[in-house]
Order: C-alpha cells, then sequence, then structure tokens
C-alpha cells in the first residue's frame, strides 16, 4: 500500500490552450506557485493486490471507477514503467499485472476552478509511484501527470514551478520542472476568496479548444506576450522581485481572461464580485505606491491574492475590512488586532458575493504520510 498527498497550484502565468488534446501538450509555457497542504490537498492512498478484482477509484468516498481516458492513460504509463523494473529485476513482485485500488479525498471543492484535477492527477501518480517503487525523478513523473490533466504536472513540485511547453509531437519534452524551492521565497503568502463552489459551466479543455480555434488576440498572446513572460516571471521570482512578480501575474490573469473574452462565443469566468475584487487590489497598490498585492484568477471567479508576509497586516487588513463577515478567518483571529484599517473606499456589500476565505502559503509539493485511506482488504475505510 502507498499514500501520497499533494496540493493544487495557483497559476502566476496561465496555461490556456492546447496543441494536442490527448497528449495535453500546451500552446505555451507557464508557470505556477504550490500552495501549502493544510488548506488545498488531496489525499491519495493506491494499493494494489492479486486478489482484487479490478481497477478502482474511489473519489471522496463515492466509487467512481477508472472510466476517463485520462486516468486510464496515466495508469498505462505508470504500469509500464513497473513492467520494465520487473523484467530486469525476476525478483520483484509481478505489480504491473494486478488491479489497482485508488481512493482519494479533496478538503476543498472539487471542478470548481480550485484546480482540482492539478492535485487530483499529481497526487494519484505520486502515489502509484511510490507503491511501484518507480525511480524516475519528479520530472519524468510530470509528463504522466500531465497526461491527466495539465496543470497537474506542475504539482509535482513544491515552491516555483515552470511547465516548460516543449516542441516534440510526443511530448517527451513537456514537463515540469522547479524555478525556485518553497525555501527560496518561503514569506510568500496567498488569500483566496471563494467567490463560487459551484461546478463551472465551462471546463478548462472545452473552454481552450475553444479559444484556440477562434480568438484573434490568442495568436499574440501565445506568441509574443507569454514567450517574454515567461522568462520575465523566473527572473522576478530568482530575485524575490514582488513588485515585478506581482505584475506580471495580474497581467497574464487579465490576458487569459481577455482571450477567454475574445473566444467566439465567449467564455466568462469572471463575475460582478470577481471585478470588484480587481478594483480593490488596484486601488490599494496604489495609495501604496507599489505593488504589494497580487490578483489572479483561473477558469472560475475565485480571486488568489499574493503578498509577501511582510506587507500582511496592510493587505489582511483591507480584505478583513470588507470581508469579515465570511467563514475562514479564524486562523489569524490572533492577528486581527495589528490589522491597519487602510480607508480605502469600497462596496460594502461585496462580501455576499463570497462564501469563505481560504488564508494560505507557498508550500512543499508532494509530501507522503502515514494516513490511509485504504483498509486492510483495500477498501475505502
Ligand atoms: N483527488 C482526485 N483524484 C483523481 N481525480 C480527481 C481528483 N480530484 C479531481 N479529479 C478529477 O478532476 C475533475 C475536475 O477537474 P476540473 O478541471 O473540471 O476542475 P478543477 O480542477 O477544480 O478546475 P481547474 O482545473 O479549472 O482549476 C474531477 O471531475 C475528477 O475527474
Ligand atoms: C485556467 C488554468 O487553471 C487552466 C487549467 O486547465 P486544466 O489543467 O484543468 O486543463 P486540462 O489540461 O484540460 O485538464 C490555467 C493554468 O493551469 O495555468
Amino acid at each position: 500500500m502507498s499514500i501520497g498527498r499533494t496540493t493544487a497550484n495557483f497559476k502566476t502565468l496561465k496555461y490556456w490552450g492546447k496543441r494536442d488534446k490527448t497528449l495535453n501538450l500546451p500552446t505555451n509555457s507557464s508557470i505556477s506557485v504550490t500552495l501549502a497542504q493544510e488548506d488545498l490537498r488531496t489525499l491519495t492512498t493506491a494499493a494494489t493486490s492479486s486478489s482484487f478484482e479490478k481497477d478502482n477509484l474511489w473519489l471522496n468516498g463515492k466509487e467512481e471507477g477508472i472510466k476517463g481516458d485520462r486516468t486510464i492513460a496515466c495508469l498505462k504509463d505508470l504500469r509500464l514503467l513497473r513492467r520494465e523494473m520487473e523484467a530486469a529485476d525476476a525478483s520483484l513482485p509481478k505489480f504491473s499485472e494486478w488491479p489497482i485500488h485508488i481512493v482519494s479525498e479533496n478538503n476543498f471543492p472539487t471542478a470548481a476552478g480550485l484546480a482540482s484535477s492539478a492535485a487530483g492527477f499529481a497526487a494519484l501518480v505520486v502515489a502509484i509511484a511510490k507503491l511501484y517503487q518507480l525511480p524516475q525523478l519528479m520530472s519524468e513523473l510530470s509528463k504522466i501527470a500531465r497526461k491527466g490533466s495539465g496543470s497537474a504536472c506542475r504539482s509535482l513540485f513544491g515552491g516555483f514551478v515552470a511547465w516548460e511547453m516543449g516542441d516534440l509531437t510526443n511530448g517527451e519534452d513537456s514537463k515540469a520542472v522547479e524555478v525556485a524551492p518553497l525555501s527560496h521565497w518561503p514569506s510568500m503568502k496567498a488569500a483566496i476568496l471563494v467567490v463560487s463552489d459551484d461546478k463551472k459551466d465551462t471546463p478548462s479543455t472545452t473552454g481552450m479548444q475553444s479559444t484556440v480555434a477562434t480568438s484573434d488576440l490568442f495568436e499574440h498572446r501565445i506568441n509574443t506576450v507569454v514567450p517574454k513572460r515567461f522568462e520575465e516571471m523566473k527572473k522576478a521570482i530568482l530575485s524575490r522581485d514582488f513588485a515585478a512578480f506581482g505584475e506580471m501575474t495580474m497581467k497574464d490573469s487579465n490576458s487569459f481572461h481577455a482571450v477567454c473574452l475574445d473566444s467566439y462565443p465567449p467564455i466568462f469566468y469572471l463575475n460582478d464580485t470577481s471585478k470588484k475584487i480587481i478594483k480593490l487590489v488596484h486601488a490599494l497598490n496604489e495609495q501604496e505606491g507599489k505593488i504589494i498585492a497580487a490578483y489572479t484568477f483561473d477558469a472560475g471567479p475565485n480571486a488568489v491574492i499574493y503578498y509577501d508576509q511582510e506587507h500582511e497586516n496592510k493587505v489582511l487588513g483591507l480584505i478583513h475590512k470588507y470581508f469579515h463577515q465570511v467563514s475562514g478567518w479564524e486562523k489569524v483571529s490572533d492577528q486581527v488586532a495589528q490589522f491597519e484599517d487602510l480607508s480605502i473606499p469600497f462596496d460594502t456589500e461585496a462580501y455576499k458575493g463570497v462564501s469563505r476565505i481560504i488564508l494560505t502559503q507557498i508550500g512543499s509539493g508532494p509530501q507522503e504520510t502515514s494516513e490511509s485511506l485504504v483498509s486492510e482488504q483495500g477498501l475505502p475505510k
């Protein structure tokens, strides 16, 4: 039995567009920050036995079975690597031939634009790789996770992660690499304003296909804007330059939502609450005379606001002022007294569009844990 857990990642330079839909090969390189596990994590246990009847997967307590092509593709690749080991060492048990049971739990909403597929496929690949005792490095395994969900490849690392798009048609050079580990910039924090827990209307895969096929702005984004930003963002991370990192993060979020709007028919992920939050962050940065907070939005209306610990009392002070009514502040309850009370005018009803706040920070990526979700009989506990 093997247990692995990992977490979601939030994009600072977005992946949007595929050049190969089956292999999940992107039209541009991207960068993300992997967040801490306590708040947004997937816990996955994998077990194999010759006595199991068939491959099976339980997600959040429900038997789902192994039905999607993407999960099947990941399992196939992992089994192939195990088979190579077994061929080289006859003493190894033939795990590659036995059915596998996977039990997984997300501690945050699934399919709500909170990157559950990223954390989910990353945890699945890591848990099975551990079970099979595969020697492959994380970058190699990231190519397998990528076939599950593009964004999953970046969740195999902690800290700041790049997904290099590659240019081979077989995808062998399209993999995740570490830009910098958590220890490089541990004071990076994130406040996530959960604007909607609902399942989103346009899934990322269909949304991307539509943008690639119909948006005129898209070519400019992937050929001109992103390649330059990819290099500049890596530099900003390596030099811990929050202002540069923040400006590029916000601009890239806006560029991604612009190509969504430029798709035909248009795709809308931001709602009025998201737009109010964007304005609030700009108002804060303007008042400070520098960028101390940066928003980013994935394929949904939830806001992720990055800031450095050094400005926590200001950034959280402002968010708390207007969103103290929502749940999730317990974690910092002993800090509230030190929050700064900035006088930035804002819609005092905006909190009604937010269901909760998740206060989190940069994380260390996949971890092994002794917590198992599978019983001795190989079933969910
Ligand atoms: N823990 C998990 N283990 C295996 N598969 C998972 C897990 N969690 C989510 N998934 C898969 O990911 C799907 C949700 O992916 P989807 O891309 O629709 O949403 P999301 O990841 O929350 O949003 P986004 O990727 O746009 O941020 C689920 O339906 C399921 O198939
Ligand atoms: C907006 C994004 O979060 C898109 C995520 O798309 P997915 O990785 O969910 O798409 P598939 O590869 O089709 O599974 C931006 C990003 O992850 O960089």
